[in-house]
């Protein structure tokens, strides 16, 4: 099935979808349902998760240390030992098992799989070690997933051509792939309702926020530490074929379903 047919089928088409590790296990059974609903109505979801505070787990359990530089995990071949089997392993196989449960039909990989995402390391790896920016997605194996009627469900872990492992952050890899695949939106589900910031001293939800707004809370602090990679993902990806990327909580009730219907949930990012 070629991209340009995936798009015209009805019911909304193509989407990606983020799933953090803040929010998965929190997920409710009702939001599969609801992402089975979405696929049996012609949807063509793609899933990009997380696991960060279970890799934090695991590396805590096997007594390795770990830290972060702007939210990027400082990566060695053995902190990348845990970080691959906890994000291809066992957080991969819960989801598709989860899928799978509500009757829906998935198919998990990382990306070192047919090197669907391939990488290089980033600018400051002297600081960070093996973690990776993505240099090409394989979108015909997405699309040829997707044809066969499973929803994928990428972990990300890229690869390079000699064969190096690299962590890639999840919001970088899901902005990646929905950029490569062409996806019209890019769904970033949280544990927070979107992108907060202060008026009158409280808290409140910011429904929709351009690019060059987004620099200006940063340089303000209303955005910090994990929303920083979302924020930054969602500006590289912003161009092309994706127009908006919505960043919701994932326990709001069909949340997936209320945002592609158009409903003003969460934290629009457009051009
Ligand atoms: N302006 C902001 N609005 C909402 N959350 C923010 C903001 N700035 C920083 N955050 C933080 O970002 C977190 C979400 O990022 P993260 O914990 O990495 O989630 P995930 O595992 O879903 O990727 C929130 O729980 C919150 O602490
Ligand atoms: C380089 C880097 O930091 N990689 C992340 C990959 C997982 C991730 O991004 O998970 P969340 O979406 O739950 O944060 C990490 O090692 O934690």
């Amino acid at each position: 099935m070629s991209l340009d047919s995936i798009e015209k089928q009805p019911g909304g088409g193509l989407f990606v979808m983020k799933c953090g590790g803040s929010t998965l296990a929190a997920l409710p059974d009702s939001f599969f349902e609801d992402l089975r609903e979405l696929q049996l109505s012609g949807n063509q979801p793609v899933i990009v998760h997380g696991g960060g505070p279970a890799i934090s787990g695991n590396l805590e359990k096997l007594g390795i240390e770990s830290s972060f530089v702007n939210g990027l995990r400082v990566t060695t071949e053995e902190v990348l030992d845990v970080v691959e089997m906890t994000l291809s392993g066992s957080i991969n196989k819960a989801i598709v098992r989860r899928i799978q449960a509500s009757g829906g039909q998935a198919l998990g990989l990382s990306g070192v799989d047919g090197n669907l995402i391939m990488a290089r390391p980033v600018a400051n790896h002297n600081e960070v070690g093996l973690v990776g920016e993505v240099t090409g997605v394989q979108a015909e194996i997405v699309t040829g997933i997707l044809a066969m009627g499973y929803i994928p469900v990428i972990a990300p872990v890229g690869v390079d051509s000699e064969g190096q492992r690299y962590n890639i952050n999840a919001d970088t890899a899901a902005g990646a792939v929905a950029s490569y695949i062409g996806s019209p939106s890019m769904i970033v589900v949280t544990d927070v309702p979107g992108i907060m910031h202060t008026v009158d001293g409280e808290k409140v939800v910011l429904p929709s926020v351009t690019v060059a707004q987004i620099e200006e809370l940063i340089a303000g602090g209303e955005i910090y530490g994990g929303m920083i990679p979302k924020v930054r993902a969602a500006m590289d990806c912003i161009q092309g074929k994706v127009s908006e990327v919505i960043i919701v909580d994932g326990k709001e009730p069909r949340v997936l379903s209320r945002v592609l219907g158009g409903e003003a949930l969460g934290t629009r990012i457009v051009r």
